[in-house]
């Protein structure tokens, strides 16, 4: 299913830090949003994912507006790896991994054999097997990433959304997280994350969103979005694409 949103407009602190903003993903696609710090990526993610509520505008999953689907439903449908705090509760990665099939099956029900399948996928594909055990308070930062991004695969949604999930990764994570979100939109599922690393959303995406001061400034194509002018404007640096690469000479 294809993730909309629609004249999306979010307001925090007294201001609009998401101003009027129409963004879709479709299955099979990997959709990069981009931006400077604090241009509103963030909000704008929680806002599909029902954690911030527009002052106006609507979110769609196919048909449905998330706004009207149970808490339930819309946590199967869309998972999200989020930039969280810390862990309070001990827990193992496997438990915190879990936690993502609540949505199938309810607290207190037992895991079933497609909840234990999902899991250990999921585990195997964040490259946690050796680590299922750890407390997760005792990870590092970017084990900690990768236990969010295995969580969010076990739910087996339909569409996922990404905060950052390179964010303290080592450059070999990194690429084996954006391989897999590839493969997994190549298998049908409809992916949205957020990316500071332009050359790495260049690769992976097939689209790329700017978002600039909360307005939605250039979509498309790598290509086509980041042009000379929109890489200086925007992120104040000379460069262009070439091919599946972005060359980056320096700042502007
Ligand atoms: N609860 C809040 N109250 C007031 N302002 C907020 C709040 N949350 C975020 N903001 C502001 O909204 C703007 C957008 O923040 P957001 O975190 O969405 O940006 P971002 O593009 O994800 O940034 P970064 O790249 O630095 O992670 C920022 O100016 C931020 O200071």
């Amino acid at each position: 299913m294809s993730l909309r949103a629609d004249g999306l407009r979010v307001r925090l602190g007294g201001r609009f830090v998401v101003d009027g903003v129409d963004l879709a993903v479709t299955p099979g696609e990997v959709l990069g949003l981009v931006g400077p710090n604090g241009s509103g990526k963030t909000t704008l993610l929680r806002t599909l994912y029902r954690a911030v509520t527009p002052a106006s505008g609507k979110v769609y999953i196919g048909q449905s507006s998330v706004d009207e689907l149970p808490r339930r439903e819309l946590a199967r449908r869309l998972a999200a790896s989020t930039q969280e705090p810390e862990h309070a509760a001990s827990l193992t990665v496997t438990e915190v991994v879990e936690q993502g099939r609540v949505c199938h099956r309810g607290w207190l029900e037992a895991m079933r054999a497609e909840d234990s399948e999902a899991v250990e996928s999921a585990i195997r594909a964040a490259g946690l097997a050796e680590l299922r055990d750890r407390d997760v308070r005792t990870l590092s930062g970017g084990e900690r990433q990768r236990v969010s991004i295995a969580r969010a695969l076990a739910v087996r949604p339909e569409v996922l959304v990404l905060d950052e999930p390179t964010n303290h990764l080592d450059l070999r994570h990194q690429l084996g997280v954006l391989g897999l979100l590839r493969e997994l939109a190549d298998e049908g599922l409809a992916v949205l994350l957020t990316l500071h690393d332009l050359r790495l959303a260049v690769s992976y995406c097939d689209r790329i969103a700017v978002l600039d001061e909360g307005n939605l400034v250039a979509s498309g194509t790598p290509a086509e979005v980041l042009d000379e002018r929109l890489l200086a404007d925007v992120f104040g640096v000379r460069g262009c694409v070439r091919g599946s690469t972005l060359d980056i000479e320096g700042p502007v």
